[in-house]
Parts: structure tokens; sequence; C-alpha cells
């Protein structure tokens, strides 16, 4: 006879830095299982890992689970980088879940829907920061997380974990502007090697406000309705406010690991082919940056 597997109201499919952050918050109010990526990831995660808030360290230990082992789950919060964004996706569909959500950066709902059909899967946008340091994460900056109408529950099991989340009717154009940030402050930073905060000084500022110039009217195509000087305020705003940091982009080049840059200039890029825009500059720091991943072998599977 065959066994019932466990059932969770939440999954969090991506033991890295988020994925820890929140299944470690919702582990306080409810039941929530952490999706590793294998067996062995599965079984050192296990043993649990430290969680490091403002208020000092704790242990935590939530229920994990790995692709050969996995329960079923009502709902499932994605968050995997972008070149891994489809395997994980059929992954969290194995759960059988009512609803799939990413809070991943860049655009990923096209693929979203094409490794989960027939399933309600969106894409909502969070700016939580975190990072991890060995087996610990570190929550850096407490951020909002917004979700898209129809994903309550878990806009709900995230602010009872003390999460600062909601569900967002526009979600389309909150997900549009952390585009903006991200074609900006990403590939800037990746190439220049350099922290946040110098995207909104000279020499940066300037190649910046071209790649918010360019990014602007294909942006205006999708419904995101800012003036040039609106858009320069967020951008600039988000690199001093997140001066000292070290972009996503930046750190995984660093680290010689694949980028998001296919999940977000690349697919900017393609957004703006289909509109007949030119835009030349996001062109140039797509091919420097693919340039360096192919040469190191890096690839998507997206
Ligand atoms: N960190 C942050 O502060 C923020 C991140 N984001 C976005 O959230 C997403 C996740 O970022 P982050 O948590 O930093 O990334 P990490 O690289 O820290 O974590 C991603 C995790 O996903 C795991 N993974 C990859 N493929 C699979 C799979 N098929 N099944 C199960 N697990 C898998 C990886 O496993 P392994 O370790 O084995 O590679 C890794 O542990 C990205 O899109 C990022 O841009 C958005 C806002 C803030
Ligand atoms: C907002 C920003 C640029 C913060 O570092 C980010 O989302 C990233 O690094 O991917």
């Amino acid at each position: 006879m065959a066994t019932r597997r466990v059932r969770y109201p939440i999954a969090v499919v991506g033991a890295g830095a988020l994925g820890r952050l929140f299944a470690a918050g919702l582990a306080r109010v409810g039941p929530v299982v952490l999706v590793a990526r294998d067996a062995q990831r599965a079984a050192a995660l296990a043993q649990g890992y430290t969680w490091v808030t403002l208020e000092g360290a704790r242990r935590v230990r939530p229920p994990v689970a790995h692709p050969g082992a996995l329960p079923e789950a009502d709902w499932v919060v994605l968050v995997v980088k972008g070149p891994d964004t489809a395997a994980a996706a059929r992954l969290a569909g194995r759960m059988r879940p009512k609803g799939v959500l990413s809070l991943q950066n860049g655009l990923v709902e096209a693929t979203l829907r094409r490794a989960l059909p027939g399933l309600h899967a969106a894409q909502g946008v969070t700016t939580e920061g975190a990072y991890r340091e060995g087996e610990r994460v570190v929550w850096a900056g407490r951020g909002e997380t917004l979700v898209p109408p129809g994903f309550e529950p878990i806009a709900q099991a995230l602010a009872q974990a003390g999460f600062r989340a909601r569900v967002e009717p526009s979600i389309h154009e909150a997900r549009l502007k952390k585009l903006l940030v991200n074609l900006v402050i990403n590939p800037l930073t990746a190439l220049a090697r350099v922290e946040n905060g110098r995207v909104a000084e000279p020499p940066l500022d300037a190649l910046a406000r071209r790649l918010i110039a360019e990014a602007l009217p294909v942006l205006r195509g999708e419904g995101l309705e800012l003036t040039p000087r609106e858009a320069e305020a967020l951008v600039f705003g988000v690199a001093r406010d997140t001066a000292r940091n070290r972009s996503s982009m930046l750190q995984d080049v660093l680290a010689g690991r694949p980028t998001e840059l296919e999940t977000l200039t690349g697919a900017f890029v393609a957004l703006a082919e289909r509109r007949g825009l030119e835009v030349p500059t996001h062109r140039a720091v797509y091919a420097l940056l693919q340039a360096w991943e192919q040469a190191r072998g890096l690839g998507d599977d997206a």
C-alpha cells in the first residue's frame, strides 16, 4: 500500500540565504519545510543552522526535505537563483501545491508557467537582505515582501512570523521597479567590482543614468509610469541606502558562480527587442557579463 506523504502548509524551495531566513522565521509560528537541492545538503541542514538577527544569534532546526524524499505542501515559496528556476519549479510542482510563489529577482514568471502548466504560479518581490556565512544565515537588512493577490496565506504566514509582508494589488509595477533597480546596480557593480554606493557617484552615475534612460521606454511599454527624475531617485536611493552592500551579481562574480544575468538583463533585452526599442548600453553590459560567464563555462537552465 502506498504511504501518504506528509503535507505542510508551506514549503520553501532553495535553502540559501533567503530560504534559510524565511524558513527560520516561519518555523517559529507554524510547520514549514525547507527543501534542499539534494540528500547530502539536506542531511547537513537537518543538524540545524544559525540565524543571525540584529537581536542576536539563535540556532534553528526546521524540518528539511530533498528531491528524493519530498513531502506535499499547500503553498511553495521559491527562492533559488535565476539559472535554477526551471528545475526548482518542477520540484515545487511535485509537492502538489495550491500555488507556487517566486520571490526571486529578475523576470521568471514565464519560466515558472512553462515549468508548471495549469498551476497557480506567480512572482512577488522582496527587499529583505540576507547572506550566508558557511551554515549561518545573516539577516542583514529588514525589507518588505509583496505578494500578488491569490497568495494571501503566504503573506499572512510571513507577517505572523515577523516579516513585513502584504498582498500588493499592483504587483506588476512593484516587480518592474525592482527590475529597474537590478538592471542598473547589479551589472555595474559586478563589472566595476564595487559596492552599491559607487553607482550613485562619478564616474558610474553617468552610465547608470544612460541605463535608466534606455530602460524607461521599455518598462513604460510594460506598464511602469515613472519620469526620468523619479526613476533616478529610485535607483540612486537604493544605491545609497545599500551603499556598503555588495550586490548579488557582484557576489556571484567574485565567487565564480553563474549570475542572474539571463533573468535580469537577458530578459530585459528580449523585451526591448519585442518592442523594437534600442537598448545599446544594456546590450553592452550584457555582452561583457555573458563573455565572463562563457569563459568560465557557466550556463543557464531556464
Ligand atoms: N539574498 C538576498 O538578500 C536577496 C535575494 N533575492 C533573490 O532571491 C533569490 C535567491 O537568492 P539567495 O537566497 O540569495 O540565493 P542563494 O544562492 O543563497 O540560495 C539559493 C539556494 O537555492 C538552492 N537551489 C538551487 N537549485 C535548487 C533546486 N533545483 N532545488 C532545491 N534547491 C535549489 C541552492 O542550492 P546550492 O546551495 O546547492 O547551490 C541555494 O542553496 C535570487 O533570485 C535573488 O536575486 C531577492 C532579494 C534579496
Ligand atoms: C537591491 C540590490 C541591488 C541590493 O544589493 C539587490 O537586489 C541585489 O543585490 O540583487
